[in-house]
C-alpha cells in the first residue's frame, strides 16, 4: 500500500535559538528536550553565530535528544542540514527567509522529501510561495507583535492581520513573532497550523512549563 508522507505537526513549533538558550545558562539540547517533555511538536535549530562545524555538532547533539516523531528543522544553513544527515541526524528539512538560499536550491540539496519553510509577510510573497518552483511546504508569518528576538523583524500584524494573511494562503502557515500562551487559540482559530516560538521557552524560567503552556493553550484553541 502507498500513501503519502503525513503532513508533520507544526502546532507548537519551538525555534531553540543557540544565543538565547546560553544567555538563559543552559544548553540548547537540555532546552529542546525539556520543551519536547512539555508539548513541543516541531523544533526548528536557529544559531547565527555559530561556526559551521559547531552547527553541525549542535544538531547531531539535538538530534539525538528528539523522539522520532519530532522533526528537526535546520535554520538557513542547508550545508549543516546535508552534514548533519550525513553523520547520521534526523534532519528532516530547512526553514529559510526571503535572503536565504532560494528555495529550489534547497530543495535540490535536500530532496523531494524534505520540509521546506519559507517566511513570508506579504501577500505577494504569499503568492510567490505558492507558486514556486521548489515547492513551499509551509509558510512562516510575522511578526503576530514587535519582539526583541529578531532585529529586521517584520512589523506586527496582531493576530486579526496575520489570520487574514493566512487565509489567502493556500500554504499551510505558520505563525511566529511575540508569540505568548494566550495568543494561540486565537492564531488556532484564525486558521494558522502553528505558532513558531523563541524567547517564550527559550528564555523561560522553566522550558518544560513554558511548551506545557504553549501545548493546552493550542489544544484549548480546539474547542
Ligand atoms: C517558522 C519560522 N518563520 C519565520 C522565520 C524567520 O526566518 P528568516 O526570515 O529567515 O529569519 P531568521 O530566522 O533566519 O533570522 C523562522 N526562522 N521560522
Ligand atoms: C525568528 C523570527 N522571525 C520572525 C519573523 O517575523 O519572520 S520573528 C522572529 C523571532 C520570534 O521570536 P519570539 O518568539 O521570541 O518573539
Ligand atoms: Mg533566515
Amino acid at each position: 500500500m502507498t500513501g503519502a508522507t503525513p503532513a508533520p505537526d507544526l502546532s507548537v513549533y519551538l525555534v531553540a535559538d543557540a544565543g538565547q538558550c546560553a544567555d538563559a545558562g543552559r544548553s540548547v539540547p537540555e532546552t529542546v528536550a525539556a520543551a519536547v517533555e512539555g508539548g513541543v511538536s516541531a523544533v526548528q535549530l536557529r544559531a547565527k553565530e555559530a561556526g559551521t562545524e559547531e552547527f553541525i555538532a549542535l544538531a547531531l547533539a539535538v538530534g539525538r535528544v528528539l523522539p522520532g516523531h519530532v522533526p528537526l528543522i535546520i535554520n538557513d544553513r542547508v550545508d549543516v542540514a546535508v552534514e548533519a544527515r550525513e553523520r547520521g541526524a534526523q534532519v528532516s528539512g530547512v526553514h529559510v527567509g526571503q535572503g536565504d538560499l532560494a528555495v529550489e536550491h534547497v530543495r535540490r540539496f535536500l530532496g523531494a522529501e524534505a520540509l521546506v519553510g519559507l517566511s513570508a509577510a506579504t501577500e505577494a510573497q504569499l503568492a510567490a510561495a505558492r507558486d514556486h518552483p521548489g515547492r513551499v511546504d509551509y509558510v512562516g508569518i510575522g511578526t503576530v507583535r514587535a519582539t526583541g528576538s529578531k532585529g529586521d523583524a517584520p512589523p506586527g500584524l496582531g493576530i486579526a492581520g496575520l489570520g487574514r494573511l493566512a487565509a489567502g494562503s493556500p500554504l499551510p502557515a505558520v505563525a511566529i513573532g511575540g508569540i505568548v500562551p494566550d495568543d494561540l487559540p486565537g492564531l488556532r482559530g484564525a486558521g494558522l497550523v502553528g505558532a513558531a516560538v523563541l524567547s517564550w521557552v527559550c528564555q523561560a524560567a522553566d522550558p518544560r512549563q513554558a511548551a506545557q503552556e504553549l501545548r493546552s493553550a493550542w489544544d484549548q484553541g480546539a474547542a
